[in-house]
């Protein structure tokens, strides 16, 4: 087996490197002079400062070469998905193409999985999932993920492949559960931010960590679901890292927004346009998510976070 790591941001940098210590790996980066750079100073600074390449990872901006191999792991970010899989169509059939994005396209209110099944014919698809920090798989610190692939037996050759030594992968086959758990955990995540920013304090957080799984998995199980997938490392896992964590960059918008302070727009911010892509989905569905439609509010301009968090008290007593 030989794996191309499409993407060359912080995650996919990551990945690449994490792999390169088992086998060789190549990594596509779309821009000629970024790939040249960091094949060259071995290094990705822009977004993985501090890390050194190992000698078994190419950088290429060439798709034809970097598609030549046989699993492809697309680490881009969700709402560049398509694109990337459309302009390169031609070299990306037949192969096994593994999403490592974390969120739902708006406009489809579909996950990755479904895009690249869509755009690319006859391919086989999984997902790689869960709780973990590019800078800490990338030194190598011990991560444990979820692979979630349809097809049980590409399941495990893929298992196979893509563990490392400081690298564990589970597996499952609900796919469309590890997708949600982690493109939903990133809305909660901007929630929790906003509470500690604004100093609301750790109870506000573990509230809405709660209440906002509890929203999780009823979008997920609306949508086919199981719900221990929810409950493992790509739901309620991934959930507690994004979610109490400044490495994260989802917590750290939230934060920003707690605080009234300005974000840089450049950043990768899944959980924003996830949010929206959410809410009109949950609308179709009839169902009530009262979190995402807060961090709506707030991502719009539209709630402040008090306004949002009296809202939130005010519901009507419930069951839990
Ligand atoms: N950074 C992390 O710790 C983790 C990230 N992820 C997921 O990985 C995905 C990618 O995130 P990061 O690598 O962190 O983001 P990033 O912002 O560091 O990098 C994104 C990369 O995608 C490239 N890109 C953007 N638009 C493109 C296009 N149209 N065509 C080709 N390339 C394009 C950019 O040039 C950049 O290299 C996200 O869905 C994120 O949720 C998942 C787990 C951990
Ligand atoms: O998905 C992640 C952790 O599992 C990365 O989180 P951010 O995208 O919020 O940085």
């Amino acid at each position: 087996m030989s794996i191309s790591v499409i993407g060359s941001g912080a995650f996919g940098t990551a990945l690449a490197i994490s792999l390169a210590h088992q086998c060789p790996v190549t990594m596509w980066a779309r821009s000629k002079e970024h790939a040249r750079v960091i094949q060259n100073d071995r290094k990705n600074t822009a977004r993985l400062p501090g890390v050194t390449l190992p000698d078994q990872l190419t950088v290429t901006s060439d798709m034809e070469q970097a598609a030549a191999q046989d699993t492809l792991l697309l680490a881009v970010p969700m709402q560049q998905l398509r694109r990337v899989l459309t302009e390169h169509t031609a070299w990306l059939t037949p192969r096994t193409l593994v999403a490592c994005c974390k969120g739902i396209e708006l406009g489809t209110g579909v996950g990755p999985v479904a895009v690249m099944a869509e755009v690319v014919a006859q391919t086989r698809t999984a997902l790689l999932t869960g709780p973990s920090f590019a800078h800490d798989i990338a030194r190598g610190l011990p991560t444990a993920l979820t692979l979630a692939c349809a097809d049980s037996d590409l399941g495990r050759n893929l298992q196979q492949e893509l563990t490392t030594a400081n690298l564990r992968l589970y597996r499952t086959r609900d796919v469309i559960g590890a997708e949600l758990g982690g493109a939903l955990k990133n809305v909660v995540a901007i929630a929790c931010g906003a509470v500690i920013g604004a100093g609301l304090g750790d109870s506000a957080r573990a509230a809405l960590m709660t209440r906002g799984y509890a929203e999780m998995q009823r979008m997920a199980l609306a949508l086919g679901a199981q719900r221990e997938t929810l409950a493992g490392l790509s739901g309620f896992g991934d959930l507690t890292l994004t979610c109490t964590s400044e490495q994260s960059r989802n917590y750290r918008l939230g934060l920003s927004l707690g605080r009234g302070e300005r974000f840089d727009p450049s950043v990768t911010v899944e959980g924003a346009a996830t949010a929206h892509a959410v809410y009109v989905k949950a609308d179709d569905l009839g169902l009530d998510l009262p979190i995402t439609r807060a961090v709506v509010g707030m991502l719009d301009g539209e709630l402040t976070l008090t306004d949002a968090m009296a809202e939130l008290l005010a519901r009507p007593l419930k069951e839990e």
